[in-house]
């Protein structure tokens, strides 16, 4: 069987016999004869651009489940369950259609999901990319440089199926290069690669390559002004995205569109570049012991099993923050992230509860039990207590 090079090109998964890796996407595709398949490249408020191979991207419709409101009272598809940028779809004309626009008529599995919770009053997810390897985490070696910030991407990435890489733009014009890897000192021991580059050098930001191989997805995630583009520009050569600019509004004045391109490379990998995210809150769904091995380690060295850490005797903790063996903000920002995490669980657990309420029969929908059946996704930092 010949590979299907263009899909390939850009990161469509085969195994050694030329067939789709995943077991679950060869079955959709048998399922849909008349369907091909295609990958999300952007996601606009009306339907989307997708891909069949680097040179080529055009735009389909949405299935109309996805085109409703996204209400969970009203059956409407959730937002994270509707394709996003690096979603791989399946594609066939649309009957309606005369033009002969395609519809997306299956959204095959994701092999990993990044996702963070949504600004608002109520309990949502946002997809920022899917299907990616390799997620690169940006961040100036200048006034923006914060591992607080670095912890809480990095929470996000845990669980999400891909791996992260702190890369850490402006090591040209940094003062204090080593100062700074040695605030990173704890993610080097839960071996996440940590890399300073001057994103504007192609021989610096080759340092990347290794996360970059042919068939391969990055995506970029940082703060504004962090370097994404100007990475993007090099990887690629040409001048591409509009680096340091502000990114136009459309003729109505608002943002339509959640601008999140993939991006094909020269050397086979895929790249998705999202936008400045100011807004990293926790889906519920991570796992804050993941990202904080190395103080759940020393907490499991407590005195006592349930030690808050805060004024018990025999605390390991404490002790090595006193010794300055730990930083007293990355424990902050232990506290910090896993009270968001536990919130955001818990919010998320009683959306499921209200969900499944609203779908038994019989039921008008109407307001969940507050204490929702079945566990909650995750676990506040202390909640391993009854663990020991
Ligand atoms: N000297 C130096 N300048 C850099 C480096 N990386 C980025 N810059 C500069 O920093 C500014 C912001 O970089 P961008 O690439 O636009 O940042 P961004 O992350 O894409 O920002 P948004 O598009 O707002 O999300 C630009 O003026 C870049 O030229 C670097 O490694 N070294
Ligand atoms: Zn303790």
């Amino acid at each position: 069987m010949t590979p299907d090079l263009p899909l390939q090109a850009i990161g469509w998964p085969l195994d050694p016999d030329g067939r789709p890796a995943i077991a679950a996407w060869r079955e959709l595709l048998a399922a849909h004869p008349d369907a091909r398949p295609a990958r999300v490249v952007e996601q606009h408020r009306s339907g989307y651009v997708v891909a069949d191979g680097p040179d080529h991207s055009f735009s389909v419709e949405s299935p109309p489940e996805w085109q409703r409101t996204p209400s969970y009272k009203k059956g409407a598809t959730p937002t994270e369950q509707r394709a996003g940028v690096g979603d791989w779809v399946l594609i066939a004309p649309s009957i309606e259609h005369a033009a002969g626009k395609d519809r997306i008529v299956a959204l095959l599995p994701r092999h990993s999901a990044i996702k963070r919770g949504a600004a608002g009053e109520h309990y949502k997810q946002q997809l920022i990319a899917a299907n990616v390897d390799t997620v690169f985490v940006v961040c100036g070696l200048d006034a923006d440089f914060n591992p607080r910030r670095i912890e809480r991407y990095l929470l996000l990435v845990s669980g999400s199926g891909a791996e992260p890489v702190v890369v850490l733009t402006k090591a040209d014009e940094a003062k204090d290069v080593p100062g700074s890897l040695a605030a990173l000192i704890e993610l080097a021991a839960q071996d996440i690669a940590v890399r300073a580059v001057n994103a504007r050098d192609p021989d610096s930001v080759a340092a990347l390559n290794p996360w970059l191989k042919p068939g391969s997805t990055a995506v970029l995630v940082g703060s504004s002004g962090a370097g994404k583009s100007t990475l993007t520009n090099t990887l690629l050569g040409i001048e591409r995205m509009k680096t340091g600019a502000v990114r136009e509004s459309d003729a109505r004045g608002r943002h339509t569109t959640t601008h999140r391109a993939l991006i094909p490379l020269p050397g086979g990998a895929c790249l998705i570049d999202t936008p400045g995210m100011r807004e990293l809150k926790p889906t519920g769904e991570e796992t804050v012991a993941d990202s904080f091995a190395d103080i759940e380690e020393l907490a499991s060295q407590c005195k006592f099993r349930d030690c808050q850490h805060a004024k018990e005797p025999g605390c390991a903790v404490r002790a090595a923050i006193e010794a300055g063996k730990l930083d007293p903000q990355r424990f902050a920002s232990y506290h910090k992230l896993g009270g968001e995490v536990a919130g955001a669980a818990d919010r998320l657990a009683q959306r499921q509860a209200e969900n499944t309420a609203n779908k038994a029969p019989g039921r008008s929908p109407g307001r969940a039990p507050a204490k929702p059946a079945g566990p909650a996704p995750n676990a506040r930092p202390t909640g391993r207590k009854t663990r020991r």
